[in-house]
């Protein structure tokens, strides 16, 4: 197992910081793209009541688009439902969309606001009652659109970034080259400006992103400014201006101390809260990455990208999705082996992203070494002073130290319904002995209850069958026709 100089995590879209990834990287970015689920979808629920909720952002953006359906036709582009087949008005409700972006539209949209968790047992009525809350109304939580976020035009956004110049350029991820720049106003922006993959996967990725993004409001979560639709699909965000924790940690890592870290680990878990807790619709994140972590001028992190982002109604489940996508490294067992997507995803992905906080070790260093292979025996030894990153020598809180390889121990266990909330995580990297203690008792029960069925799953999905999915997926990466 290395440390630094390697891509964090194997993505078929990894983002990365200019400056910090090296070459063998930006090979992987060049060729593989990031599959789309979105077309090819399940959603599994065992007890889903046919469309009465939109499954994702895309589904609310059509929603607005489709009152708009006749001002714009165009054949051409179609996208697939749930079960795959085509949908040729989809091109048409993304073509009115656009179409109405562009002229500053009347949408609305709902901010949602922080609300007591509703569990999924909830009866229908509760349930019921949530929907008109989801959708247009005249309550007065709605916000218009175009009063809340600017509409840029594509010369606003070419004088901001110097004509989108190559010394501008600060990012760049499976879709997007992200450009810094200046707005009239003098505030610093970060461009988000969708240049890879088809059409289809690049306006799939834009509505997802938009489509979150815009209801969402968190210090822990990026910050939108606005959007532009001419020339391209772009986001408009506030510069972070540390960049991405990848950035830092594979960078100069100095900067990160205990203290900063410890926050850093906390943040995003209060931002994780609240996109599965705090909203009225959970959003499971699914791409919970140390690239796709912001950190603001005082090192507070913010949650960045929502491309793969999907809502789940509170009374499914979980969500299949029958195409990869994600970025490997940071996913759980039982999503690589039946594509089961729920809040314990971006649980499992959180625990990999704190282990990197640790041991400065990447989720997958140079030869597919996994971290959570590394660092497991290590955890159940409680063998902290070999995980510890060597650049914090002794430096470190070592109660909060113990806290947080004990919640990262916790986090990855290979079993989902073992994995805690991230609620209980908050509390716990609190010092919160109550909650550690009911889960404890939590997990030994469910132990109990589930041990010969651990003891299966182990022999189903261990580290050579991790290495194997590993392998199968750069195959279907490095096809040819991928990038056709
Ligand atoms: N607001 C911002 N401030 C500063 N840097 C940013 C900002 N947004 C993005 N970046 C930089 O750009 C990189 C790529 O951005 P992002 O992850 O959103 O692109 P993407 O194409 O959606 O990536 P992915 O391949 O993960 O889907 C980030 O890792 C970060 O380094």
């Amino acid at each position: 197992m290395e440390n630094g100089g390697e891509p964090s995590g194997s993505s078929c879209n990894g983002s990365h910081d200019i400056d910090t990834e090296n070459q063998e990287w930006e090979a992987n970015t060049s060729i593989g793209r990031r599959p789309r689920a979105g077309f090819s979808d399940s959603f599994s629920s065992h007890d889903m009541e046919g469309g009465m909720y939109e499954s994702s952002p895309r589904g609310v953006l059509e929603g607005s688009s489709r009152s708009l359906e006749s001002e714009t036709a165009s054949p051409g582009a179609s996208t697939s439902d749930s079960e795959g087949n085509q949908d040729p008005g989809a091109s048409t409700r993304w073509n009115g969309f656009f179409h109405m972006l562009k002229k500053g539209p009347n949408v609305r949209f709902q901010k949602w606001k922080s609300v007591p968790k509703i569990t999924r047992r909830k009866s229908k009525r509760i349930i019921e009652e949530m929907v008109p809350v989801l959708r247009p109304s005249t309550d007065g939580e709605l916000c218009y659109f175009k009063s809340c976020w600017n509409n840029f035009t594509l010369s606003e956004l070419e004088a901001a970034t110097n004509n989108f110049s190559h010394d501008n350029l600060i990012g760049e991820g499976g879709y997007a080259e992200v450009y810094k720049g200046a707005l009239e106003d003098g505030q610093l922006v970060a461009i988000k400006r969708l240049t890879r993959g088809t059409q289809e996967e690049m306006t799939a990725d834009f509505l997802s992103e938009l489509g979150v993004i815009v209801h969402v409001d968190h210090p822990n979560i990026a910050k939108l400014i606005g959007y532009g639709v001419e020339g391209g699909m772009h986001l408009v965000l506030e510069l972070s201006p540390h960049g991405s924790l990848a950035s830092i940690l594979y960078g100069p890592r100095e900067k990160l101390d205990w203290g900063i870290r410890h926050k850093i680990a906390l943040g995003i878990a209060e931002g994780l809260v609240y996109l599965h807790e705090g909203c009225h619709r959970r959003i499971i994140h699914k791409d919970i990455k140390a690239s796709n972590i912001l950190l603001a001028e005082d090192f507070e992190p913010q949650i960045s990208d929502f491309g793969l982002a999907k809502w789940l109604p509170d009374q499914w489940t979980h969500h299949t999705v029958s195409n990869f996508e994600g970025t490997f490294g940071y996913l759980p067992p039982e999503y690589f082996m039946h594509g089961i997507v729920d809040e314990k995803t971006d649980v499992y992905s959180y625990g990999v992203l704190i282990l990197e906080l640790i041991t400065g070790r990447k989720a997958l260093d140079s030869s597919q070494q996994s971290l959570v292979m590394w660092a497991k025996p290590l955890l159940s030894k409680n063998c902290i002073l070999e995980l510890v990153d060597p650049f914090l020598v002794d430096a470190y809180d070592s109660e909060q130290m113990n806290r947080m390889a004990l919640t990262a121990s916790l986090c990855i266990h290979q079993s989902s319904i073992h994995r805690p909330q991230m609620s209980e995580v908050e509390k716990i990297l609190k010092g919160d002995a109550h909650t550690l203690a009911t889960v404890k008792q939590c997990q030994q029960s469910k132990f109990q209850r589930t041990y010969s069925e651990e003891l299966s799953d182990a022999e189903e999905y261990n580290s050579t069958k991790y290495l194997q999915d590993l392998g199968r997926y750069r195959e279907i990466v490095l096809e040819p026709s991928n990038d056709a």
